[in-house]
């Protein structure tokens, strides 16, 4: 199902575990940073709404969304969480410098998630224009960050 056929913030309150005792790492890159400021809102916004006290929400930013590998890691064994949130938004330029750097952050995501017993969300908009990321970071297909803040509620109360 593409982007377009669903809403990104739509969640059932009644089908999430209460995250009042679960303490959340959300690393953000600064590259684009109305838009990935835009999915840290709606990622915090949707962790408190579900129960999340704002006291276990450590926020880090980073320079770039490949500097969300190294954050993450840096979180996971530095702050005693239950789950990072990598939130970035990667535009495409006129070069083949995307493609890397959309494929760096998502093996070193998935190679933090196989070395870690901690979640990490990948909370990345990989776009061809700053359209599609504002659509998807509160625009007219709803926030990444706010789906992003369900799957990482849902993976902690899994891993406990
Ligand atoms: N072009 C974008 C980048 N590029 C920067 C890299 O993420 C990285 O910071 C740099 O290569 C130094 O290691 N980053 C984004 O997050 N979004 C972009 O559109
Ligand atoms: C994803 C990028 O690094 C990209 O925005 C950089 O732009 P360009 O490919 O034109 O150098």
């Amino acid at each position: 199902m593409a982007t377009e056929n669903k809403n990104l913030s739509q969640y059932d309150k009644n089908t999430i575990p209460n995250a009042k005792d679960f303490r959340f790492g959300i690393v953000v890159s600064e590259w684009n940073d109305a838009i990935t400021n835009g999915l840290f809102e709606g990622a915090k916004a949707a962790l408190i709404d579900c129960g999340a006290l704002p006291e276990n929400i450590v926020r880090w930013d980073v320079p770039g969304s490949f500097e969300l590998i190294f954050g993450s890691k840096k979180m996971i064994e530095t702050q005693n969480v239950d789950c990072v949130i990598a939130i970035g938004c990667v535009i495409k330029g006129e070069t083949m410098h995307f493609e890397f750097v959309c494929d760096g952050v998502t093996q070193g995501v998935k190679d933090l998630n196989l070395k870690y017993d901690v979640p990490t969300i990948f909370c990345l908009l990989t776009d061809n224009t700053m359209q599609q990321s504002i659509d998807r970071s509160g625009g007219k297909h709803g926030n990444k960050g706010t789906e992003a803040a369900i799957a990482a509620i849902k993976m902690v109360a899994l891993n406990k």
